[in-house]
């Protein structure tokens, strides 16, 4: 399995450190910048830069940004531009992103807008970039209140995953992370989601196997369609009312992880597969109470009606329609399935506020 990911660019352990040396080797870059927030700066950085010997100090920047979900903004991004600029950095450099998704999203599109683009890779850091967010070239920064408003599809020529990164994840990014693997089952992979579901989201039960298996979902899916036309939309399960719950906690400030969003939002979600997708109703609550022994419903929560905006700015929507990516069973997801606003909020209502 793990072999068979390289031909989407995914290289795994001492693959990918060989395949980066080789990289390096073959293009001669002028700079090698890593990009890092403070948490990835002092727990993989160290580690990271001692199995690259060969990397000359002469041509290495390291950039630390802030931790967290408010770095994926405008703001950063010029801060970002302007250091790429005072590193004399050109167009024969190569942006590393050295952490979770906020790094990979944020650097991707720093590196694929400065000077009209340079080279970057990802080297993921928490379980949630691993099996998500360094792989499908999706990147951008939230604007206003919307996530990911802004943004690119935009390759790295690699993505290097070393699972030894895990050992110093917080367990509420293992959490988040799990969410999106669940995620990956549920719509394409039922055998996936049973055996995630017989495990713990916890370092000690994850292992390159299920990473691999979780990541090569995504990577079949977005080989079919890489630019969201139709077949890709199902990718994000979870995301219309998990989004908009994730940008509600972030300006209440009391911010929920990625992951933790999109697990509250596929318990809402999969009320509307039993509704509007033809998800038997059986399945639809026992999926809902594995999920929510996990993802308990935080005590601080939007009214229904604080969503309506949020949930109008959803990317997947047409006009005023919204449109859900849903399940028809579990292991097969469908999407552009139009849902009035008014049974989204009901059903918000029955799963969070009843
Ligand atoms: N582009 C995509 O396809 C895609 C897919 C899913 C999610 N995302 C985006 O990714 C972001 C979430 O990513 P995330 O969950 O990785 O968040 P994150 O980047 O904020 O990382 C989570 C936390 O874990 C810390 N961390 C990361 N690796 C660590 C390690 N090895 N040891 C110790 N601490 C570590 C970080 O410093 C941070 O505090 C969101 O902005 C989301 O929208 C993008
Ligand atoms: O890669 C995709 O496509 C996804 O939808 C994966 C999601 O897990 C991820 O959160 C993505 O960033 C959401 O994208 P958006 O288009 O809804 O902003
Ligand atoms: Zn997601």
């Amino acid at each position: 399995m793990i072999d068979q990911l390289e031909k989407y660019g995914l290289f795994f352990e001492e693959r990918a450190l060989a395949q980066f040396q080789s990289l390096v080797r073959n293009k001669d870059y002028s700079k090698i910048a890593v990009l890092c927030d403070s948490n990835t700066h002092d727990q993989c950085l160290p580690g990271f830069l001692s199995q690259l010997p060969d990397l000359d100090p002469n041509k290495l920047e390291v950039v630390e940004l802030e931790p967290g979900e408010d770095t994926k903004s405008l703001e950063v991004l010029a801060q970002l531009w302007d250091a790429f600029g005072a590193l004399e950095m050109d167009r024969h450099s190569l942006l590393i992103n050295l952490g979770g998704g906020v790094i990979s999203d944020l650097g991707g599109f720093a590196a694929a807008t400065y000077m009209r683009g340079i080279d970057f890779v990802n080297f993921p850091t928490s379980l949630l970039a691993m099996v998500d967010a360094s792989v499908g070239a999706k990147t951008g920064i939230n604007f206003g209140a919307y996530k990911n408003r802004i943004g690119l599809f935009t390759e790295p020529l690699m993505v290097g995953i070393l699972p030894e990164f895990l050992d110093t994840l917080p367990e509420e990014e293992f959490l988040s992370g799990w969410a999106e693997m669940l995620k990956h089952g549920l719509i394409a992979d039922a055998k996936h989601y049973r055996a995630l579901i017989r495990r713990k989201p916890t370092a000690a039960q994850i292992d390159s196997a299920l990473i691999a298996h979780s990541v090569a979902i995504k990577a079949r899916v977005v080989s079919q369609d890489k630019h969201e036309g139709g077949l890709r939309k199902i990718l994000n399960f979870g995301h219309s009312i998990g989004h908009a719950l994730e940008s509600w906690h972030q300006q209440a400030g009391q911010p929920l992880s990625h992951g933790y969003a999109v697990a509250l939002g596929m318990q809402v979600e999969l009320s509307l597969s039993a509704a509007f997708a033809g998800c038997d109703i059986n399945e639809v609550q026992a999926l809902q109470t594995d999920i929510q022994k996990l993802y308990s419903v935080p005590k601080l929560k939007p009214q229904a009606e604080d969503l309506k905006t949020l949930l109008l700015g959803d990317k997947k929507n047409k006009g005023s329609h919204l449109h859900f990516s849903l399940l028809r069973e579990c292991g097969v997801g469908v999407y552009d399935i139009e849902v009035p606003m008014q049974s989204v909020l009901e059903r918000y209502n029955q799963c969070f506020h009843d």
